[in-house]
């Protein structure tokens, strides 16, 4: 038993780059996208997708952008190798996207890769074997020679086969991965590519792919850049190759892998939608496409439909998209404390009047880029402040509180949130509003209410119904409110106030009465309480505030 279990592992080695390029680069366009949901995401999945769920993946992700997509190992079985026959004698595949296959270098295996791609238009073959020294001890129990000869029998296997697609009109595209390519030293991987390349001929004209995948993530994404940097530099003939990167998430880094790959000189990504793939998954393209378009470039690949896309990656993977998974996530743009809902409701309002470059706090991208609605950014609970609640009552019903009054509310609602112990519903918020103001009846209750005006004089006659009996009062002022207060203090013993702050809006929807007016009174000792009343008629909306303010202070 060893003391420290740690010492059973080691670090990383590094690569020995004087002078790396990489880190002081950025990146300007969009790499080639290839997606490798219908095989790397496939083949992990317990229950692998069948050939509709493949086709309903398929044309989403044509209609996501992808032109290249790894649509399978059609030598694995007979669900892989039917699907690329319905996609190809069903004409299902766009001009513009190419169908990619992945093979071990085994000659049945290759045999029935050719076969299942007659009559494509374009393919790319993708052969792969393992180099790493784990692999090539325990799994194969060969020497580096005989590794590159399992390599190179294989490209010529193909290459011996290529003439039954050509002859047919398919442009065929070879792609080689030394899979676990991130554990091997970084020359034997540039001997076992080039000898690769030997055999297969790339010319500038006419390249392949050289695919170096982060098969299992082994060290930290600034090594797995180095490692690309290295291979760019050192590789015969790069002008023939595009460089492309493959990464898995085992470390909890794809991404960054990935980008700093880029960085690094490479010109293609594989990866798969929302990182489904072996253990810890695949690259998640979205992130890697969603980082470049926060940053003011075109990804070349269109999120704009995040949920139907979720839906779709549902419904064929039978996976879920976890609610914190970056652009994708159901709560990535929600926010539930105070301080955020406050930033984010200020900084909406800002963008909303200069509508230039995207600035709000909180928020990395304008969520209605990829369909998501404002009214999901900013959701309550007892982390929540005013400002929330201010806001979702606004979105979604058209109350304006004014500031003094989310002042007030915001406290009130919080509390009451706090005691569910859960999030709340705006609905519920304006269920709190109506019940602290609206439906405030005692101990002052309006039955009937007229004033008219003689030469800027009113009066108002009314009967309220106070702890229970019917009373007629009358009162003067400037105006009717005014009248009404004055009637409230002399006639029905309300203790003496003015009225501080008066708004009023209409309310455009519903059934329910169009105007909401608020009112604010000051009592003697200086206490300031708020009131809301709502009807059809103004005039009355803001009598009931008054009432509202009164019964609160009462
Ligand atoms: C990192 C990756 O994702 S790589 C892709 C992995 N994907 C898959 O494996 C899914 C599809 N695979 C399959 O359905 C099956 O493995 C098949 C159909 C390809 C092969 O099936 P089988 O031959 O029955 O079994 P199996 O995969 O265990 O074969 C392993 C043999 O292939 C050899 N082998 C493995 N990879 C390669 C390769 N890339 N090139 C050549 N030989 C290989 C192994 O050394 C082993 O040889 P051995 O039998 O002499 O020990
Ligand atoms: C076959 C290769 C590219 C692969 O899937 C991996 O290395 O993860």
């Amino acid at each position: 038993m060893l003391k420290n279990p740690s010492s059973k592992y080691q670090p990383f080695p590094l690569i020995n780059i004087p002078n790396r390029q990489w880190p002081s680069r950025h990146l300007t366009h969009a790499p080639i996208w290839c997606s490798v949901d219908l095989r790397d995401g496939n083949q992990a999945l317990a229950v692998p997708m069948n050939v509709s769920q493949k086709l309903d993946m398929f044309d989403a992700l044509v209609q996501c952008g992808f032109k290249e997509i790894e649509v399978g190992f059609p030598s694995a079985s007979n669900t892989e190798f039917q699907f690329n026959r319905r996609l190809i004698e069903e004409k299902r595949i766009p001009e513009d996207v190419t169908i990619q296959c992945l093979v071990q270098a085994r000659e049945d295996l290759i045999e029935k890769t050719v076969e299942s791609l007659i009559g494509a238009k374009q393919v790319v073959i993708h052969m792969y074997n393992s180099t790493s020294p784990a692999q090539r001890k325990y799994v194969f129990g060969k020497s580096k020679e005989e590794i590159i000869a399992v390599a190179v029998k294989g490209a010529q296997m193909i290459k011996d086969r290529l003439h039954r697609l050509t002859a047919g009109g398919t442009k065929v595209t070879l792609q080689y991965s030394p899979e676990s390519f991130s554990a091997t030293e970084v020359e034997f991987a540039k001997e076992i590519s080039e000898a690769v390349m030997d055999v297969w001929q790339p010319t500038p004209e006419n390249k392949m792919i050289l695919n170096l995948p982060d098969t299992v993530e082994v060290a930290m994404p600034n090594v797995y850049a180095d490692q690309i940097e290295w291979i760019c530099t050192n590789i015969k003939n790069r002008e023939s190759l595009i460089i492309s990167l493959h990464t898995h998430n085992d470390r909890g880094t794809g991404t960054a892998a990935t980008e700093l790959g880029l960085l690094a000189g490479a010109d293609r990504v594989e990866g798969t939608l929302f990182g489904n793939g072996e253990r810890t998954g695949n690259l998640d393209i979205v992130q890697v496409a969603m980082n470049l378009y926060m940053h003011g470039i075109d990804p070349k690949l269109d999120f704009s439909d995040m949920s139907g896309l979720i839906s779709m990656y549902e419904r064929t993977t039978g996976m879920t998209v976890p609610p914190r998974q970056p652009y994708a996530g159901e709560l990535v743009f929600t926010a539930f404390s105070g301080s955020h809902q406050d930033a984010i409701k200020k900084g909406l309002a800002g963008y909303e009047q200069h509508k230039s470059i995207w600035d709000v706090p909180y928020l990395t991208i304008d969520p209605e880029d990829i369909g998501r609605e404002y009214r999901e950014v900013i959701r309550v609970n007892s982390q929540s402040g005013k400002g929330g609640v201010a806001y979702l009552l606004e979105s979604e019903f058209g109350i304006e509180l004014p500031k003094d009054m989310q002042r007030e509310f915001g406290p009130l609602a919080n509390d009451i949130v706090d005691k569910l112990g859960r999030e709340v519903t705006a609905a519920e918020l304006k269920g709190m509003f109506w019940k602290e103001y609206i439906e405030r009846e005692s101990p002052y209750s309006l039955h009937h209410f007229h004033a008219d005006g003689v030469d800027g004089v009113f009066t108002c006659r009314c009967s309220l119904v106070i702890n229970g009996k019917e009373r007629g009062i009358t009162g003067k002022g400037n105006g009717p409110i005014a009248a009404f207060a004055q009637a409230l203090i002399q006639e029905a013993g309300a203790p003496a106030f003015e009225v501080a702050t008066y708004r009023e809006q209409s309310l455009s929807s519903g059934t329910e009465a169009s105007a909401l007016a608020y009112i604010q009174i000051k009592t003697t000792s200086g206490k300031t309480i708020w009131g809301a009343g709502v009807d059809t008629n103004i005039e009355l909306a803001s009598i009931k505030a008054v009432l509202s303010a009164v019964n609160r202070a009462a």
